[in-house]
């Protein structure tokens, strides 16, 4: 059984992962296209550093080519962000990309994207989801890589210049030299490296690299940016002085930071930090659209602009979406994904990356002073983030408890509102708890925000008490 989550297909690879499943959803792809009649028009596809990803994209595209829907191939890893970017670019109709991006390595899957360069909205990849479940594998026709080749229906293309250039463009990168700035980067095994390397250094950053070889495995870490699997980044960035640590997940379309002491700085904070700086540096105009699990710091900044900030789902085709229908400025997850106007829809940690280190050129601070500013400013607010594994049974009893019989625990905070869009949210007097199911992996998250970290920590807590879940530090 195929399946679509907040973020693609995502399987085992082995298990749901497989030759027949990836024919099938490429069968399914190339249907839709032909309905479309945009077989011509093509799909840009790209793999990243994963094991299979190279082999399971080879297998993707003979089908697509069996179907005579015309592929531009990347021929090399890259970056997410960066298949996107070329489907916008060229204006294609769809494109996709071979990863998993931040599970656990023995996980692989296919993001889909549509015209724009956007992540496919839900009722695509639920119609593709429906179609690649429908078709027998007898049924799926497909042509070999070489000979699609050598018949043009399968170009080789080689974006990467024009998707770095376009970042370079839209940075201060004569700011940015000024400044001289010492950074340590860690792609995490993934793909960011030639990429971030290249713009960095067109800046003249100084910089230095850690867990930058090929590691299907990701150094035995999950290749997701977080307090857990940056502990390295962190030693690195105090041993070098560093100003500033980046780190991306698998695919790079996420971004993690560790400033100049070797703290931690959450994606909530950075997102915060490049929305105030937009709107006060560059002085630009316009909404943040943020996910239901994300900071409401933005809604304070927003507030005292007098803009709007927007709640949408989990997911950043929810973002995109939001993003468009209010030509907002920025969009993000507390995941740690996001974009700006004038960028590509979807998540882009190297141009989220190189806004950041624009924005220490320019400010002149230290990464740390201006999380500081930025609370002296609208208040201090920190969020708690939790996640447990799931079976089937405890799925149903906690689904079960919260959202069909919506019940809920007592809080020593007023409770303002509650909302069932994604998971149930509860909206408190100064903070918020959320507990929904991951879209993305066999896991619970509960998450929370109030004024310190220990009262979200504990209101989390509450919540993973009262649905059953143990707690663990
Ligand atoms: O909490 P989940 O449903 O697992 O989603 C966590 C994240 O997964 C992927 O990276 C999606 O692209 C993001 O939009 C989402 O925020």
């Amino acid at each position: 059984m195929i399946k679509f989550g907040t973020g693609g297909w995502r399987a085992i690879i082995g298990d749901g992962f497989t030759k027949a499943n990836i024919r099938l959803v490429a069968a399914a792809v190339a249907r839709r296209m032909k309905r479309e009649g945009v077989a011509e028009e093509g799909i840009c596809v790209g793999y990243d550093r994963r094991f299979l990803s190279k082999e399971a994209l080879i297998w993707f595209c003979e089908v697509l080519a069996g179907e005579g829907i015309k592929v531009f191939f990347v021929n090399m890893s890259c970056p997410t962000p960066q298949i996107m970017f070329t489907v916008k670019e060229k204006k294609l109709p769809y494109g996709a990309m071979v990863t998993a991006s931040h599970n656990p390595a023995t996980w692989n899957g296919i993001k889909l994207f549509t015209f724009g360069g956007r992540d496919a909205a839900q009722d695509v990849t639920e119609a593709i989801q429906e179609e690649a479940n429908s078709i027998a594998e007898a049924d799926v026709r497909a042509m070999d890589f070489e000979e699609a080749k050598a018949e043009g229906i399968i170009a080789i293309i080689d974006p990467r210049d024009a998707y770095l250039d376009s970042i370079l463009n839209q940075v201060n990168t004569e700011a940015i030299r000024k400044r001289r700035l010492r950074i340590v980067l860690d792609p995490m095994f993934g793909v960011s490296l030639t990429g971030l390397q290249t713009i960095l250094y067109t800046c003249r950053c100084d910089v230095d690299v850690i867990n930058d070889r090929h590691d299907a495995f990701f150094g035995r870490h999950l290749p997701a940016p977080n307090p857990d699997t940056l502990v390295d980044l962190q030693y690195a960035v105090k041993e070098h002085k560093a100003d500033v640590g980046i780190a991306t997940d698998g695919d790079a379309d996420r971004l993690g930071i560790i400033d100049e002491n070797g703290r931690y700085v959450t994606a909530n904070e950075t997102l915060a930090l490049l929305y105030y700086y937009l709107l006060e540096y560059k002085g630009w105009k316009g909404a943040a659209v943020r996910n239901i699990a994300t900071t409401h710091l933005l809604d304070r900044i927003a507030e005292a602009h007098g803009e709007k900030c927007v709640e949408v789902p989990v997911g950043f085709k929810h973002i995109s979406a939001g993003m468009e229908k209010y030509d907002a400025l920025i969009g993000g997850e507390s995941s740690g994904g996001l974009t700006v106007r004038g960028h590509i829809s979807g998540k882009d940690g190297l141009y989220a990356a190189s806004l950041l280190v624009e924005m220490l050129s320019v400010s002149g601070r230290k990464l740390s002073e201006l999380v500081q500013d930025l609370y002296e400013k609208y208040g201090e607010m920190h969020t708690a983030e939790y996640d447990w594994a799931l079976t089937e049974e405890s799925r149903e009893e906690i689904a079960r408890k919260i959202m069909e019989e919506k019940q809920l625990p007592v809080f020593d905070k007023k409770v303002e509102k509650v909302s069932y869009m994604d998971g149930c949210k509860v909206y408190l007097e100064n903070g918020w708890v959320i507990v929904r199911f991951s879209g993305t992996e066999p896991r619970v998250r509960i998450f929370a925000e109030a004024e310190t970290e220990e009262k979200a920590k504990q209101t989390v807590k509450q919540m993973a008490d009262f649905v059953g879940l143990p707690w663990q530090e």
